[in-house]
């Protein structure tokens, strides 16, 4: 990112916060945080501490509660539609199917933001459905019913739709919280090489819970806490006195070549 390019999202004095009255809940208070072009970042922290209303407040979702939040260098709030739907994707923790269809004609409905009137070319989109499908193992699934998927085989498939969407910043709500072992794998090489990608430079914004697959495939970590915040590239982020402030947790490091493994030992609360 040069000087002249605003960041693809920033967040400026974010506060986020749920309910109302006496139910009122401040979640994050007087956030500031920049994502450049190329960074993937992993929201870490414990339940219930506002991950998912975090992401839901920064796709435009949710009106924050002071602050503001800008994409691609504009307000949020006040970019259509359509606008946000080039600029950003959502991957939901949880699909919901109201009625059947293919997985094929699932994944092309992704390609919405981009068709317009009647004269779009369909086999252009089947095409790249059939890519996205391809890259999150799911090809085999085309003409499957998508109500009669499996929890880890609907959440692929609303990741190939996020991919042929094809939004600047990509936004994932646990992506890999129903993913067997290889599939984890799958999902994050995939995000890392969407980070990667040059011609549009992307970014990627992943809430998770695996500190062992955020350590190995995330540039950066935003790290919440009770009533504060740590972020920075991962390395500095996933020390062991960090994750116990905000997990409540000891953590033992296992080195293993290259790579830091964090093993959670006892609950410190
Ligand atoms: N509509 C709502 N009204 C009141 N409280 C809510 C509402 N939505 C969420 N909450 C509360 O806000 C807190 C944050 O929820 P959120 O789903 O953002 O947490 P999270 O960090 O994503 O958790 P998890 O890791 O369990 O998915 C929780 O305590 C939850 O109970």
């Amino acid at each position: 990112m040069n000087d002249a390019t605003p960041p693809l999202l920033s967040a400026e004095q974010l506060t986020v916060g749920v309910g109302s009255g006496g139910s009122h809940k401040t979640l994050c208070s007087r956030l500031d945080w920049q994502v450049a072009p190329g960074q993937f970042w992993c929201v870490l922290g414990r339940n219930g501490i506002g991950k998912t209303t975090l992401l839901h407040t920064l796709a435009g979702l949710k009106r924050p509660a002071g602050g503001r939040v800008l994409i691609a260098g504009r307000d949020i709030q006040a970019t259509s539609a359509q606008q946000l739907a080039r600029l950003r994707g959502l991957l939901a923790q949880q699909q919901a199917d109201a009625f059947s269809s293919s997985v094929l004609a699932a994944v092309v409905a992704g390609r919405h933001p981009y068709q317009f009137g009647f004269g779009w070319d369909m086999e252009d989109d089947r095409a790249l459905a059939m890519q996205a499908l391809d890259q999150v193992r799911m090809a085999a699934f085309s003409t499957h019913d998508v109500m009669r998927l499996s929890g880890g085989e609907r959440q692929r498939v609303a990741l190939a739709t996020l991919l042929v969407q094809d939004p600047l910043l990509f936004m994932l709500d646990e992506p890999t919280a129903h993913q067997d072992a290889a599939a984890q794998i799958v999902v994050m090489e995939l995000l890392h090489k969407v980070a990667n990608a040059l011609q549009p430079q992307k970014a990627v914004i992943a809430a998770c819970h695996d500190i062992n697959l955020v350590a190995r495939y995330a540039s950066h970590v935003l790290l919440l806490g009770d009533g504060q915040a740590w972020q920075g590239p991962t390395g500095s982020i996933l020390q062991p006195e960090i994750l116990q402030a905000a997990f409540g947790c000891s953590f033992e490091v296992v080195e293993n070549g290259a790579r830091r493994l964090f093993m959670p030992v006892a609950s410190v609360l």
